[in-house]
């Protein structure tokens, strides 16, 4: 059985994918579970990285993607994205990491890829004092289309902290005003780049439970809905749905079974709750 999820239309890898309107995950992320079998569950995130140009976007989702970091300055034009598996509690997690550019020029066409995003990463330069300016301007943009969703702030180049024009003070303090995980890291040395998306991918995880186990629980919010439909919260939910997967010209991406004999014990563990629950 497949699970059919409208969402915006997106090509592997490519620049700019074209986007189609998307009431599911405009306001409400809103699941039928009646519709879904759990084999046909994905987990799959949805992070946007911002921030201004030059301050080190592309180069982190390279780094953490595919491993390799070069000098050279491309800037981003549009969208881009590429996307990594990791493993959280037992579970695949495909991260899908969507490359914004951090000209202004862009914004018309990069705040439209923002929706449906279920996490966020705020990037600023250690030697670019107004890309760390419009960290909170950055942090309004994303707000606007995707509500509260967990998000980190990084300070990236700390390679080069000899040369810093904002104090550890201020950003802490912008941190913890903005409510948002602080993490520093240089991604041409490779430090800290993949805890960013690893807390990013763990909170998710919690939260997408969290709110999957109050849908499904019986007597709670998801057996009194007549559709079964997972009750609105303005926590993010994991989406189970993959760009890279068949998708059809309307914009209808079709998600792809889990594979087969990859399930952990905590996996399985689900499963056994989910087919309690009478999920079909
Ligand atoms: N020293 C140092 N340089 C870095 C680091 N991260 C990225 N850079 C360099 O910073 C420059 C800009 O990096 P990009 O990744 O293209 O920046 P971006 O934020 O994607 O820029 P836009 O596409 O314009 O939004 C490149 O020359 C990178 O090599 C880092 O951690 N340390």
């Amino acid at each position: 059985m497949r699970l059919l999820i409208q969402t915006a239309t997106a090509t592997s890898g490519s620049a700019a994918p074209a986007l189609q309107s998307n009431s599911l995950y405009s306001q409400q992320s809103q699941y039928n579970y009646t519709s879904m079998r759990e084999d046909d569950i994905e987990l799959a995130i949805k992070v946007v990285i911002v921030g201004n140009g030059g301050v080190g976007k592309s180069s982190m989702i390279q780094r953490y993607c595919k491993g390799i970091f070069t000098k050279d300055y491309k800037k981003t034009i549009g969208v881009d994205f590429l996307e990594r598996q990791i493993e959280i509690d037992g579970e695949d997690v495909r991260i899908m990491l969507w490359d914004t550019a951090g000209q202004e020029e862009f914004d018309c066409i990069t705040k439209a890829y923002y929706r449906g995003a279920q996490a966020s990463v705020l990037v600023f330069s250690t030697t670019d004092r107004a890309s760390f300016d419009a960290i909170k301007e950055w942090k309004r943009k994303v707000e606007n289309e995707c509500n509260e969703i967990p998000t980190v702030i990084v300070q990236n180049k700390i390679d080069l902290i000899e040369q810093a024009v904002v104090s550890a003070d201020e950003v802490e303090t912008l941190a913890k005003m903005l409510n948002c995980r602080l993490i520093r890291t240089s991604v041409k040395e490779d430090i800290n780049v993949a805890s960013v998306f690893r807390y990013l991918a763990t909170k998710c995880h919690q939260l997408m439970t969290q709110s999957y186990e109050q849908a499904t629980a019986p007597g709670g919010s998801g057996s009194n809905s007549q559709q079964g439909h997972m009750p609105y919260s303005s926590t993010p939910n994991i989406s189970a749905f993959s760009p890279t997967f068949t998708k059809s010209s309307n914009g209808t991406i079709v998600l792809r079974p889990a594979k087969k004999g990859s399930g952990s014990s905590a996996a399985r563990k689900r499963k056994i709750v989910l087919k309690k629950c009478g999920i079909l």
